[in-house]
């Protein structure tokens, strides 16, 4: 916890990538092996060969460094595979201005994650449900006895719950959940394995028929936090005054927690910044977006996954709640050498401290975005960043890239491949 002396690296955006790796890896502790495994190409192929089916290569995103966050008084650097510009810049921002401010604040639930056994046929669900409950501390030890490492390691059952579902297209459901304390796995492959081998138990105690037996995704019991608090003094700038800054995020905040059309781009915001941790780290993005949008829907209506207000004395404040499965072990992270290079630079002991940080990143995304919607709008910073990718794109090269880009984000004209062409001709 003590390895990642300051998050802060000056001027890290003029420097080159090899020397903001050194940077990182000077900061971060690593090894000159560790190191390298960041700068790309990583993966080996007969190692990806074995990942996944019919592999023909591997394909590559751009790493960066979110800079400047301090999480519960630990200054953290965070890794972030992703193709689009202005999210790290983003994140990075934010930090500064909330490190100012004395950082994030961020817990997590323990790592207890849901496995569904669906029950089909059965004839009285009251007395199915009862005799689940009734074998409650059987069901516990049966599912233990699946996985003795993870008892050993402080993991394993903690109860299970019966839903009933007296009315469905397919007739009566019952469906029993496992509730598995994972430690440091995603947990996935843990859970099904469980529900997969108490399956003939659970037909003997309800004498219905068991089809489905899988984790859900909507990983409730699992959920991460985070907040900050961010005077308006922190949020002034030469443009903008702090107080209307503040103002402007807690609007977009209600406009989003009233309308599920400004919610999905919301909520998309906060996953610009949890998904490119999620990739770099090795662990299954499809599972923390399934999570996250299920949790924003869970009163029935699709809302915001954040919240914004400003308390007496007008200071900002903004918390993040959502489901959090990630996992150190297990899935990809052990598998590739650049997820591990990511865990080491992000220094994390337990999937709990990784879930902190990934809402903690949702939270500094969503101000960011919300900052600038509220204030000159997305475009001015988004897309002079994004000039680099249009002047790639109209086929500049080297210095030629900067130079573009910059003559793109200066000019009042569109920032177009047509006019990056003309100003590269020129
Ligand atoms: C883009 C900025 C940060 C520019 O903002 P700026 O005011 O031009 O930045 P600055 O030059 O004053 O720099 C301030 C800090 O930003 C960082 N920074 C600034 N530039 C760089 C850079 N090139 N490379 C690395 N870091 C950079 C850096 O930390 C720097 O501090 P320093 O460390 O230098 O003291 C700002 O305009 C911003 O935050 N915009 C929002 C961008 C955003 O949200 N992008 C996400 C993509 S849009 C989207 O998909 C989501 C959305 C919007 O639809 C979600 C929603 O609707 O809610
Ligand atoms: N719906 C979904 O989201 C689904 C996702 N998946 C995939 O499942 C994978 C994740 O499954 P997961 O169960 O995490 O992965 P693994 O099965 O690969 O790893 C978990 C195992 O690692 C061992 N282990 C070693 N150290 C620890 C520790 N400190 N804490 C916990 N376990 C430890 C445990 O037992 P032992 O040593 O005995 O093996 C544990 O069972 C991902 O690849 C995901 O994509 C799969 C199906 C569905």
């Amino acid at each position: 916890m003590t390895r990642t002396p300051t998050s802060r690296i000056a001027g890290m955006r003029n420097l080159s990538p090899d020397a903001r790796r050194e940077a990182v890896a000077d900061a971060a502790g690593l090894d000159a092996d560790m190191a390298a495994r960041l700068a790309g190409s990583a993966l080996p192929l007969p190692v990806a060969d074995g990942m996944i089916e019919n592999v023909i290569g591997t394909f590559e995103l751009p790493m960066g460094v979110a800079t400047n966050f301090r999480i519960n008084g630990r200054d953290v650097l965070i890794p972030m595979a992703v193709e689009e510009p202005s999210v790290v810049a983003a994140a990075s921002y934010m930090a500064r201005i909330v490190r100012s401010c004395g950082g994030f604040t961020a817990d997590a639930d323990p790592p207890v994650m849901r496995a569904q056994v669906q029950i089909l046929g059965v004839s009285d669900l009251d007395a199915a449900s009862r005799a689940l409950t009734e074998a409650e501390a059987e069901i516990r030890s049966k599912t233990d006895a699946c996985d003795p490492v993870l008892v050993e390691l402080g993991g394993g059952c903690r109860g299970i719950e019966v839903h009933r579902f007296p009315d469905t297209p397919v007739g009566p459901m019952l469906v029993l959940h496992l509730l598995v304390d994972v430690r440091d796995a995603m947990g996935a492959n843990s859970v099904n394995t469980m529900a997969e081998t108490l399956a003939p138990r659970i037909e003997d105690l309800t004498g219905g028929t068991v089809r489905l037996r899988i984790l859900s995704n909507l990983a409730d019991k699992r959920l991460a936090r985070a907040s900050l608090r961010v005077t308006p003094e922190a949020l002034t700038t030469d443009a903008l005054r702090g107080e209307d800054v503040a103002r402007g995020i807690v609007e977009a905040g209600a406009f989003a927690i009233v309308d599920p059309y400004r919610a999905a781009t919301h909520n998309k915001g906060i996953m610009n910044g949890i998904d490119p941790l999620v990739v770099a780290t090795g662990n299954d993005w499809r599972a923390i977006e399934a999570g996250a949008h299920a949790f924003a829907a869970r009163s029935g209506r699709y809302t915001a996954l954040t919240t914004w207000e400003r308390d007496d004395e007008g200071v900002l404040v903004g918390r993040i709640e959502l489901p959090m499965a990630l996992g150190l072990v297990g899935g990809a992270t052990r598998t590739h050498p650049a997820a591990q290079a990511v865990l080491k630079v992000l220094d994390v002991s337990s999937a709990g401290e990784l879930a902190m940080i990934a809402a903690c990143l949702g939270l500094a995304q969503n101000m960011a975005a919300l900052r600038a919607l509220a204030t000159e709008g997305i475009q001015r910073g988004h897309m002079a960043l994004h000039a680099r990718n249009i002047a790639i794109t109209a086929g500049a090269e080297g210095a030629d890239v900067d130079r573009v880009a910059k003559a793109l984000a200066a000019g009042d004209g569109p920032i177009t491949v047509a006019r990056a062409q003309a100003l590269l001709k020129d």
